[in-house]
């Protein structure tokens, strides 16, 4: 049985569906990454999964445990670390890991193997109030605290969120391994580009998910031929290469725009069907899609 089983999970906050039949399963030793933008329902998921607030509809279960029925065994067996960091900002890192311990019955000493690389690199600041440490080091407190029972599901609500790049980097480093003791991951971002980093991934909005494989699949489902195009005006450039029979999409990225294309036209077609005069420094290139475009690509479709 996997890990995690979510069948057709549906929840209203009054008028607003937070979740609307959801279903998804993680394997043990699974990173399984939900993708999506604030709001998607990412939290409230999370909260069904770990037994917090029960679901309208549907059903699921953790570790072989329905959540409306067993919450005592599966709180005894997941790791959650939530949105907002579940820390004690006025006790110290390991007053709030014993803390942590204790409340899961436990001691520090008997699970440290587990936690021992994480907590190592905050071990040096082990005296100071968690409410004084980095986000970086906050966050990796708060996985260590997550840890500290031995849970075999682990629930990581956006945990990369305000972190710095290489503390974001580290930290999917330790999921990795965290997962090679074949416990089940399932980690939310609203970074479409920390996708890569996970075994199969969930897009998800407005309650709905819109794809569930592998990263690398997801972007191979991509559908159209895809450009990155840049001028000095890509404002009046956005509109008019909306116009264009050739176009699919077009939509700003940055400081390029995103064009995806009917099959059936060439970079040439696409720079000869623009004045050169209104847009002199015209650049296009041909690119590979990522999570993002296919994302934008999926929500068009909704
Ligand atoms: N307690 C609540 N009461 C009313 N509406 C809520 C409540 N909690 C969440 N919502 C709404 O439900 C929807 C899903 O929210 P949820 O927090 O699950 O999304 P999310 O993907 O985790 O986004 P975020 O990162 O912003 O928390 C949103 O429209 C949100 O405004």
């Amino acid at each position: 049985m996997a890990a995690i089983e979510v069948n057709n999970i549906s929840r209203a906050y009054g008028q607003v569906q937070a979740l609307d039949a959801v279903s998804l399963s993680v394997e043990y030793g699974e990173l399984f990454g939900l993708i999506g933008p604030d709001g998607a329902g990412k939290s409230t998921l999370f909260r069904i999964l770990t037994t917090l607030l029960l679901a309208d509809k549907g059903q699921a279960t953790v570790a072989g445990h329905d959540v409306e029925k067993a919450y005592r065994q599966i709180r005894k067996q997941v790791g959650y670390m939530p949105g907002r960091f579940s820390l004690y900002q006025d006790l110290t890192v390991e007053e709030n890991l014993k803390f942590f311990a204790t409340i899961f019955n436990t001691t520090v000493e008997e699970n440290y193997n587990l936690i021992k690389d994480i907590y190592e690199q905050i071990e040096p600041f082990k005296k100071r109030p968690a409410g004084k440490l980095s986000g970086g080091m906050k966050q990796k407190l708060a996985l260590s605290c997550a840890l500290i029972h031995k849970p075999k599901v682990l629930f990581l609500d956006e945990p990369t969120t305000g972190v710095d790049a290489v503390s974001r980097q580290e930290f999917w480093d330790m999921l990795k391994s965290l997962k090679a003791k074949g416990i089940a991951i399932l980690v939310s971002t609203p970074y479409m580009d920390e996708a890569g980093m996970c075994d199969r991934i969930a897009l998800i909005q407005n309650g709905r998910i819109l794809q569930t494989d592998t990263p690398g699949k997801i972007v191979d489902s991509y559908p159209s031929p895809l450009y990155a195009i840049r001028s000095g005006n890509n404002y009046e450039l956005l509109k008019i290469l909306r116009d264009m029979d050739y176009t699919r999409s077009a939509l700003p990225f940055g400081e390029y725009l995103h064009l995806a294309t009917h099959a059936n036209v060439s970079i040439d077609e696409i720079i000869s069907s623009l004045d050169p005069a209104d847009y002199p420094d015209l650049e296009v290139r041909p690119i590979e899609p990522d999570i993002e475009d296919l994302f934008l690509e999926l929500s068009r479709e909704v």
